[in-house]
């Protein structure tokens, strides 16, 4: 079936749209109603070659470029992304799901603050001049790794492409990406956008295709770099693979944050935080606050106000732009969920709100509100990617900190306090890439943001993408006649 979600070509590599029909059939599903709107193909060997070779001779022209040239296009191609953003919104919604109100502000929007931030900062990197005895001296060199690979999860497709390209190219690299299988299309856009702000055919090359293709591309020789957006258990595979090359390695994987709420916050602020950082792109965000804490003098008025304003919640057609609540992704990911609420019941958390799949061809399922949730919970524990919020009750601020860290993960945490001092000793004491003090979920890209214990290595976004993405050189230069002792 033809509609107008199908792009000319399953790949966009030197600068073209291409294809093999041989590689392995790949529907895009629209979760709203189950029907196929696009056909793709996985890379085969043939594409993946392409892929490697064009990137490879388009990095060496590009990292060749001043700061301030490279900057120019990724600043052109933030304008485009902005300037489309309706029509990028458009197929976003289309292909994940996730409603009009959200892909609106958050998706292509995000991707172009991404270019503009990275496009501004490349004409500003540079290396040291370090004097050193006699008059020698040492100065570095900043240079590309050359050929990076990025990987998509399929929640943010175009703001996961954009927050690795930018970065990639403000340093010279060439990048070749592969979204999720399950959200192919945007970045493919973002590619046709950088080629019209003037980027080099093969600079940003797009394959589609399943895990293996990522596989592929990360063990080649050519490939100097991955960035992988996923989840824990692929991240594993993605780094011991990377690593047999030696290669530059950004993990940005899974989560189980906590959100703490004090008996002294404002409770419409933490009951907000913990809306969004539960419900929203119904729940499929790496950096959630699935786990609220909430102190005992507050907590029965916590519950109760998030339960009262969950009726508020707008689910359905995303296209709407009233809706606030769409579809998962796909019908395996929801059966996914459901599994997780059915073993929240089993396990004796109270099941306050939601927690059924709506009939229908969508992949809808309600806001689901579990309280008096025990750390040992299956729900407590394992990272759901759903809109699934468990409650768990404390004492005291010591009590949290421990409970708040006992998990594997490290991608995020929250504290919703007025006592100025407790919210920075409890940012100090979390064991999380990004903490937020009365606020939650915010991404700017001005900040850095990653993950640490198993939620992670490396950073995106902010100056500190730039480490990850290009490597120093020593020049030491000797002013002195060089001496031997013989
Ligand atoms: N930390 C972050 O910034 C962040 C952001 C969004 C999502 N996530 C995480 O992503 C997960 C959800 O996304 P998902 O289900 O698409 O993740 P996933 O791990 O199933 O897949 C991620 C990507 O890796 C590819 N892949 C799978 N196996 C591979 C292999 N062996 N080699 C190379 N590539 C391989 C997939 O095709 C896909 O493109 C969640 O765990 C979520 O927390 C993290």
């Amino acid at each position: 079936m033809t509609t107008a979600f199908q792009p000319a070509g399953s790949h966009f590599i030197n600068g073209a749209y291409v294809d093999d029909t041989a590689g392995e059939k790949l529907e895009v599903i629209y979760p709203h109603t189950g029907e196929v709107i696009a056909t793709l193909h996985a890379a085969t060997p043939a594409i993946i070659e392409q892929a490697l070779a064009s990137a490879k001779a388009a990095q060496k022209a590009w990292g060749a470029l001043s700061g301030t040239e490279r900057g120019r296009v990724l600043r052109k191609a933030a304008d485009l992304l902005r300037e489309r953003n309706r029509a990028l919104s458009e197929i976003e919604t289309h292909d994940t799901g996730k409603p009009m109100s959200e892909t609106l502000i958050a998706d292509a929007a995000s991707g172009a603050d991404a270019l503009e931030y990275f496009g501004g900062l490349a004409g500003t990197l540079t290396g040291e001049h370090i004097p050193v005895a006699g008059g020698d001296f040492v100065y570095t060199r900043r240079e590309p790794l050359g050929v990076c690979v990025g990987i998509g999860a399929w929640n943010y497709p175009i703001q996961i492409a954009s927050w690795k390209a930018a970065p990639a190219l403000a340093c010279g690299n060439a990048m070749i990406f592969k979204p999720s299988e399950m959200t192919p299309l945007t970045a493919l856009k973002l590619a046709e956008i950088l080629i019209e702000a003037g980027a080099p055919a093969g600079l940003f090359n797009v394959v589609q295709g399943y895990g293996a293709v990522g596989a592929a591309l990360i063990t080649d020789p050519r490939v100097d770099k991955v960035s992988l957006t996923g989840s824990v258990p692929t991240g594993r595979k993605v780094y011991a693979a990377a690593a047999e090359g030696m290669r530059h390695v950004t993990m940005e994987l899974g989560g189980k944050s906590p959100i703490v709420v004090f008996d002294d916050a404002d409770l419409e602020s933490a009951v907000s935080a913990a809306i969004n950082g539960n419900f929203y792109s119904t729940g499929q965000i790496c950096s959630n606050g699935t786990r609220v804490f909430v102190q005992e003098g507050l907590y029965d008025k916590f519950v109760a106000r998030v339960a009262e304003r969950m009726d508020n919640a707008k689910i359905g057609d995303p296209m709407d732009e009233a809706t606030t609540i769409g579809p998962m992704v796909s019908a395996r990911q929801r059966e996914i969920v459901e599994g997780y609420i059915a073993k929240g019941v089993e396990e004796g958390a109270r099941l306050v709100k939601g927690g059924k799949s709506l009939d229908g061809a969508g992949f809808y399922i309600e806001p689901t509100l579990f309280a008096d949730v025990t750390d040992e919970m299956t729900i407590a524990r394992e990272e759901i990617f759903g809109p699934v919020m468990s409650v768990l009750k404390f004492a005291s601020e010591e009590e949290a900190l421990t409970r708040a860290n006992a998990t594997e993960f490290g991608l995020a945490a929250g504290v919703f306090t007025a006592d100025l001092t407790r919210a920075h000793r409890m940012a100090a004491g979390f064991e999380a890439g990004t903490c937020y003090i009365n606020a939650y979920n915010l991404t700017p890209v001005e900040a850095p943001f990653g993950g640490s214990k198993m939620s992670g290595v490396g950073r995106e976004n902010s100056k500190a993408a730039i480490a990850h993405y290009s490597q120093v050189k020593s020049v030491y230069v000797g002013m002195n006649p060089t001496e031997a002792p013989f």
